[in-house]
């Protein structure tokens, strides 16, 4: 898992790299400068016209670098805008700009906005990073919205110019508005709220080699899943097991109008590697079961109080369930057992807050969407107000929240927030979710933690996403189910 760390804290561990690996600040710079550009290339052909607009911080020096950088790659068509409304250089500014002018880059000074250009083809925009304080003058804010209005591509230094990530302004934003941001070593938490849009579209991260041992002794509550943590917590499948050793699931799923939920809920466990998994559901549709997914078992739903909670490892509830009395009466009588317990969709539909018991038993996952959420938790005005809630009441009930967001959050009864990094646009489809429930519920039942279970299930199903996007426009959720073994074979063998 990777900490994430504020401003504040990048620039301690800005710090505590130069001074105890021994790197001067301006190697630090070169090593950001090369990172960016071994991004960027991949989003930029080297025939376009690349401004690079940069301040007089370390975040213009940055830029300055950057452009000779790009110069060298073989960027024909640069030019770099200084702007020159600045106090003062920093140091790094200063070695940059010596070393630019060397280069053939064509270099001008903006102290007005009719010294720049009419419009931009990409716009690189190096001037205000991690070190923006104050209140931007009519200087900055002409300058970002005459680069917002006419740029066909506008690329971030670490961080949109004027926008502060640690207490951003959802009001008042009046800073530069990019296509992709290319940020230093770890993603800023902010990017992770669907709001940051209007700064950022997209974000990719890289790594500028600041001690990551120091970065990972800073206490933070949010946690960045990445493959490598997703590999420590997959268990291994060792000699001598066999289908008793996997679990056993039990998927309470889909009313008459909603058959298909429950069998792609039950087929995700089946496909994330549970041993057994019984489907729960009306006996009118135990023939088609058996053809579809002839590995799935069935109980009648109506007999859910005859079945043996023993037997079962664990149980997803929900996806296509319905919101009649019978299925409220199911889910408030499976919230009163002992089994690890996965609630989606109408599963929290039937559900008021006080419901959850009093007394929980600590392995109880749910896994709303935003309306799902709202609806248990109340209506939010930011999805910040909404993780906050969401994170002050996985403490509170005890129970694991699985925010679903394009980053899901993971809020865990100790307080943490652990914020997948998988799964893309492709996905949005219905069915989705009932999958999600069906990896959590499998991983559950191989014997993982209702918290290791929530962060490698959501993982795992955006990863599974994620690959299936680089082929096709949109991933159902059949072809995504159907690829989750894959998936789970790749993570295991990450290096
Ligand atoms: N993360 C790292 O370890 C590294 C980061 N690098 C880059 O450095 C910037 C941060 O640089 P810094 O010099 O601290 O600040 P800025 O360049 O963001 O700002 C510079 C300058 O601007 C002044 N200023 C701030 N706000 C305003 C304002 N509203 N109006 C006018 N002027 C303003 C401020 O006083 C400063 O003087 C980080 O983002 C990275 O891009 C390193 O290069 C590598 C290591
Ligand atoms: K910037």
């Amino acid at each position: 898992m990777l900490n994430l760390i504020t401003n504040q804290q990048m620039r301690m561990a800005d710090a505590y790299t130069c001074e105890n690996l021994k790197i001067p600040s301006v190697d630090l710079m070169e090593k950001a400068a090369i990172a960016f550009v071994k991004a960027f290339i991949s989003y930029c052909n080297p025939e376009r016209e690349v401004y690079i607009i940069v301040g007089k911080g370390n975040n213009g020096g940055d830029g300055l670098a950057i452009a000779r950088l790009l110069h060298q790659t073989g960027f024909k068509n640069i030019k770099v805008y200084i702007l020159e409304k600045f106090n003062s250089e920093s140091n790094d500014f200063v070695i940059n700009y010596e070393r630019l002018k060397q280069t053939e880059v064509p270099i001008l000074h903006c102290t007005a906005l009719n010294d720049l250009p009419p419009t931009f083809d990409v716009a690189i925009d190096a001037i205000l990073g991690s070190g923006f304080n104050r209140e931007l003058d009519l200087f900055f804010t002409s300058i970002f919205k005459h680069i917002n209005t006419n740029s066909n591509f506008i690329v971030s230094v670490d961080v949109p110019s004027g926008c502060n990530v640690d207490s951003f302004n959802y009001n008042s934003y009046n800073g530069i508005r990019a296509q992709l941001t290319i940020s230093f070593q770890r993603p800023k938490f902010f990017f992770t709220l669907p709001e940051s849009q209007m700064v950022t579209e997209d974000f990719e991260v890289v790594d500028i080699g600041l001690s990551q041992e120091y970065i990972q002794s800073i206490t933070s509550e949010y946690l960045w899943v990445d493959k490598e943590a997703a590999k420590s917590l997959l268990p291994r499948r060792k000699k001598f097991t066999h289908k008793g050793t996997y679990g056993h699931v039990l998927v309470c799923a889909g009313s008459p109008h909603m058959r298909g939920a429950s069998l792609l809920c039950a087929k995700a466990v089946l496909k994330t590697g549970a041993g057994l998994i019984t489907l729960l559901t009306n006996s009118d549709f135990f023939p088609f079961v058996n053809v579809l997914a002839p590995e799935l078992m069935t109980k009648n739903i109506n007999q859910f109080k005859d079945i043996n909670l023993e037997k079962f490892s664990s149980i997803a509830i929900g996806p296509g369930l319905g919101t009649d009395e019978k299925a409220k009466e199911l889910v408030h009588y499976f919230l009163r057992q002992n089994t690890p317990l996965v609630l989606d969709a109408d599963a929290l539909n039937v559900l008021q807050l006080e419901d959850f018991p009093k007394n929980p038993h600590e392995s109880l996952i749910i896994t709303p969407h935003v309306n799902e959420f709202d609806r248990l938790f109340g209506q939010h005005e930011s999805w910040y107000e909404r993780l906050q809630t969401a994170k002050k009441s996985a403490e509170k009930l005890k129970i694991i929240i699985v925010l679903k967001n394009q980053y899901t959050y993971i809020c865990t009864p100790n307080g943490k927030v652990f914020i997948n990094s998988t799964g893309n646009p492709a996905m949005a489809q219905g069915g989705m979710g009932d999958a999600l429930t069906g990896c959590i519920a499998a991983l559950l039942a191989r014997g993982l933690n209702p918290q290791e279970a929530a962060i490698l299930g959501c993982f795992i199903h955006g990863y599974t996403g994620d690959k299936l996007a680089q082929h096709y426009e949109v991933v159902s959720p059949s072809l995504l189910i159907d690829n989750l073994p894959k998936s789970l074979l790749d993570i295991s063998k990450v290096e």
